[in-house]
């Protein structure tokens, strides 16, 4: 049975989620996909690092306390050193879940570029490598002939992307527009149910949905990552975040959610980009009070959508999960799936040359 040997940097929601996943699914998720899942490496800043290249017990390691340290376990170290620890794993798979830095991408992009340059396949829900140094590690990716997976960067657990590559290839898309952010969709929402701002941003909060620095989600940067990440590997552009414009939900106050609500209107973050005659892409992230008709009104809580313009088909709108530490480890899954399907159809080329 082959096996896939994995480092995890980052430890925090959807990691653990990942690791839990393979922990008590076990043999019925090996039987399922047809290939073995094992940790070797975590990293984390505020746990330190382990490398054990037999495996680490993921229930040990899940079921360490608040403060611990893998310094305590063989193996274990108390800083992360994630550089050492990228470059020196037995791991044939990075799975990259630390902050997004929505500003450069660092310190995620210099872990994704260690991995692949060391000759390891990447998997990411990291919206910051993707949208900011996309173009580079794909590049460098195909150089070294291993795989750069980011599905969960987009709509968590929700595959557009893949859904876009494999299902549109014969036709154009001219635009995508949706909602793209479960936090701030959630804290609609709740605001719309009468509660302050603080406390629905503390709900999503404590339910996983938000950014460390849940202004990202809240003021549109995390949407314009999306919407570049769309742009460019949907679309076919070549945008940055500066190509976006953006404005946050702090230009809508409470009494605007309210007034719309009594005039059949519901708020709603949009993130939008689309391809102009002249083939360049306009792009922008703002506050909608949409119709109650509107396809993407009825999207709500942490649910997202988005809307593909398409020439042969119309509008082909796919919604789902926007966030979620389980759903997001399911992007993870999907990519790891991805990165077997690509080994396999390797060997089997190899086989009939
Ligand atoms: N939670 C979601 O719903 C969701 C959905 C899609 C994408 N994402 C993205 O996935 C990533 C992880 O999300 P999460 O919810 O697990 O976040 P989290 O804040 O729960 O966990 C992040 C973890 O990374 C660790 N970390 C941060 N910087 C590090 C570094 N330099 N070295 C080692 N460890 C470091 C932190 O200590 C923390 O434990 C983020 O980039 C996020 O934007 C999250
Ligand atoms: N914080 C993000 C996570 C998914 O990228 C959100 O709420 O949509």
């Amino acid at each position: 049975m082959e096996r896939h040997d994995l480092a995890l940097i980052g430890f925090g929601g959807v990691n653990r989620a990942l690791a839990e996943l393979i922990s008590d699914r076990g043999s019925a998720l090996t039987d399922q996909l047809g290939f073995e899942l094992r940790v070797v490496a975590i990293t984390d800043l505020r746990l330190g690092s382990l490398m054990q290249a037999d495996g680490i017990d993921l229930a040990q390691v899940l079921a360490l306390g608040p403060g611990a340290s893998f310094a305590s376990l063989p193996g274990g170290h108390p800083e992360p050193r994630n550089e050492v620890v990228i470059r020196n794993t037995t791991a044939d798979t990075v799975v990259e879940a630390t902050f997004t830095n929505p500003v450069d991408g660092e310190p995620a992009v210099s872990h994704v570029r260690w991995a692949i340059e060391s000759g390891r396949n990447v998997t990411t829900t990291n919206k910051g490598p993707v949208a900011l140094a996309g173009t580079e590690l794909r590049a460098l990716a195909e150089a070294h002939g291993v795989r750069f997976e980011h599905e969960g960067a987009v709509m968590s657990g929700t595959p557009v992307l893949r859904f876009a590559e494999r299902m549109f290839a014969g036709l154009r898309v001219e635009g995508v527009q949706g909602i793209l952010n479960g936090t701030s969709n959630y804290v609609l929402g709740r605001m719309e149910d009468g509660l302050a701002l603080a406390d629905a941003v503390a709900e999503a909060q404590q339910l996983g949905y938000a950014e460390a620095d849940p202004t990202a989600d809240l003021e549109g940067s995390d949407v314009q990552l999306k919407v570049v990440i769309l742009a460019n590997e949907v679309l076919g552009g070549s945008i940055t975040t500066a190509d976006v414009t953006r404005r946050g939900l702090s230009t809508v106050s409470a009494g605007d959610i309210v007034d719309a609500a009594a005039q059949g209107r519901r708020w709603k973050l949009i993130g939008s980009a689309r391809r102009d005659a002249d083939g360049s892409i306009t792009a922008s992230v703002e506050p909608v009070a949409l119709p109650l008709e509107h396809p993407l009104a009825g999207i709500s809580g942490p649910t997202n959508a988005v809307a593909f313009d398409t020439d042969l088909l119309g509008t082909v709108t796919v919604s789902g999960p926007g966030a979620g530490r389980i759903e997001t480890a399911y992007a993870l899954l999907s990519d790891l799936i991805a990165i077997d399907a690509g080994r396999r159809a390797t060997v089997g080329e190899a086989a009939h040359a």
